[in-house]
């Protein structure tokens, strides 16, 4: 934390004090002057200066803006925080916008006073903003280059002095956090995907844009119950820092998404990005050719991030880790395959593993990592065990109660006109009667702003596609009832009985 501490009386006291004490030293200088040489007269003056200086109950905290070329954390979250406690007597501010910010940015223009309250005690703010004597470099920490500073910003903290323990222990980790926090809320979310870097020496780059993927928890129409277990699953995590540190685990989650194409798999890791803030890196499989790759690409990721692996069971041929993969190689003699090529040739099962949950992972912290997969049953169980899959998360056809939130959130019908719909009754009997996506449904519902018209072409929708999907109720509402991948597999034997009931 960079901040210098020094005690500055108040202007009063001062003047007062040194005016008892002036003539006194003045006396003194005149004695010397004419007795001992001038070092000698130069230090029992600042010894007597410094005897006599006024005592104050005033203490000050100096926040600069550098701390030497780089800049200084206490110095930014004190601006952020305190540009939230802007009075109307301020004359003088800076604002600002770039592309990306959701804002605009507010900041000090002059010098300011800023009051605060912490915990009953009054604490005093001073922005101070003056030229340089001689011109700075700095860097700029957006863009790493080096800029040349002609002007020099600080806060300074003046409390009392009894209070500084409070100040520093408390408030200023209290100001830390709050500037976190308001951060957080101005924070656009980044979608991290691979490209190809333009140099040799590292093949493949994150690249960056932002993430305008307007997909919320409240958008997503999936089983209530459900939903709120993964909220509270994601609260738990943010908040468990010192448990993790305290179990020895890195702190990461990982969550499996299954369920059959165009059920929400992908809006769901939208609506968790937007929920936490936290950056998606959307790792293509298909484009990393080696586990050091792998490894690179790790390392490059930020803290506060989601690392998302998007069907996960088809976009690589994964080797196996015990018997012969899926291209004929044989196992390694560690059981990871590929024992003809040199390891770090190729991108390997156990690879991943490492990466989820070995070393590697605990590289950084609050991770979240996402697969994805249509054929949960396609996957190594390696992959799926605990630790590394947390929570596998069933995304499944739509029910009645899914439908309700699309009409709501789609063509703007709540709870009242639900009940008096004429079509209301006959779409949600379809909907328990057939497989039908929650993205399948959208798609009508978007087809025309008229709700009436959307609702008609809806209800034929359904009617053709039944008529093509035969109906199969029980399994449908078996499926929708079981998260957890064995009761899965119960259901889809039901679903297996009915076909062969229908075929005969
Ligand atoms: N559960 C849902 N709630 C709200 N909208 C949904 C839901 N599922 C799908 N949609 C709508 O359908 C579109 C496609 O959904 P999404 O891409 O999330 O499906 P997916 O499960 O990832 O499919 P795939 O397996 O093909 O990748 C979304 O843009 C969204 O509009
Ligand atoms: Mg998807």
């Amino acid at each position: 934390m960079a901040v210098s501490f020094s005690s500055i009386p108040p202007a009063s006291s001062v003047f007062a004090a040194y005016a008892s004490v002036s003539a006194f030293i003045m006396l003194i200088q005149t004695m010397l002057n004419q007795l001992v040489p001038r070092q000698v007269q130069q230090y029992v003056l600042n010894m007597i200066h410094r005897y006599f200086r006024p005592r104050t109950s005033n203490a000050t905290i100096v926040v600069e803006e550098r701390d030497g070329m780089s800049g200084n954390e206490v110095y930014t979250a004190a601006e952020t925080y305190l540009c939230t406690k802007i009075r109307p007597n301020i004359e003088r501010l800076k604002i600002s916008k770039r592309h990306k910010d959701v804002g605009v940015n507010i900041k000090f223009a002059q010098c300011e006073k800023i009051a605060d309250f912490y915990e009953g005690v009054e604490l005093e703010w001073r922005f101070v903003h003056e030229e340089r004597k001689k011109t700075s470099k700095v860097i700029d920490e957006d863009t790493d280059n080096v800029l040349i500073e002609s002007e020099k910003r600080y806060f300074e903290l003046c409390f009392d002095k009894k209070h500084k323990e409070m100040v520093l222990d408390s408030y200023i980790p209290f100001v830390l956090e709050r500037a976190k926090v308001i951060k957080a809320e101005k924070k656009i979310v980044k979608l991290h995907t691979l490209a190809c870097a333009a140099s040799y020496a590292s093949s493949i780059v994150w690249d960056s844009i932002n993430l305008e993927h307007p997909s919320t928890f409240d958008t997503l129409a999936m089983d209530p119950g459900q939903k709120k277990s993964i909220i509270d699953d994601l609260d738990r995590f943010v908040r468990r820092k010192e448990f993790y540190r305290k179990v020895g685990r890195a702190w990461k989650r990982g969550y499996l998404l299954y369920g059959p194409p165009g059920t929400g798999k992908s809006s769901l890791i939208a609506a968790i990005a937007n929920y936490l803030k936290f950056d998606i890196y959307d790792l293509e499989l298909t484009n990393v050719k080696r586990d050091s790759d792998l490894r690179k690409l790790l390392l490059r990721t930020a803290n506060r991030s989601i690392l998302v692996i998007e069907d996960i069971d088809c976009t690589v041929e994964l080797p196996d880790r015990k018997g012969p993969d899926r291209k004929g190689q044989s196992a390694g003699p560690d059981g990871h395959g590929h024992s003809h090529r040199p390891r770090d040739h190729q991108f390997t099962l156990s690879g991943l593993l490492n990466f989820i949950d070995g070393l590697w992972s605990s590289c950084g912290d609050e991770r979240i990592i996402i697969l994805t997969t249509n054929n949960k049953d396609k996957l190594d169980p390696a992959l799926l065990r605990p630790g590394r899959m947390d929570m596998h998360i069933h995304m499944s056809y739509l029910t009645p109660d899914g439908f309700k939130l699309l009409a709501s959130t789609y063509l703007n019908l709540h709870d009242d006109d639900h009940n008096n719909h004429p079509c209301f009754l006959e779409i949600e009997d379809l909907i328990n009667d057939m497989h039908v996506t929650p993205a399948e449904v959208a798609e009508e519902l978007m087809k025309s702003d008229d709700a009436d018209v959307a609702l008609d072409g809806l209800v034929n929708f359904l009617k053709c596609k039944k008529k093509t999907d035969p109906p199969n109720a029980a399994s449908v509402k078996q499926i929708n009832d079981d998260a957890d991948g064995d009761e899965e597999r119960k259901a889809k034997e039901v679903m297996g009985d009915t076909c062969d009931s229908l075929r005969k």
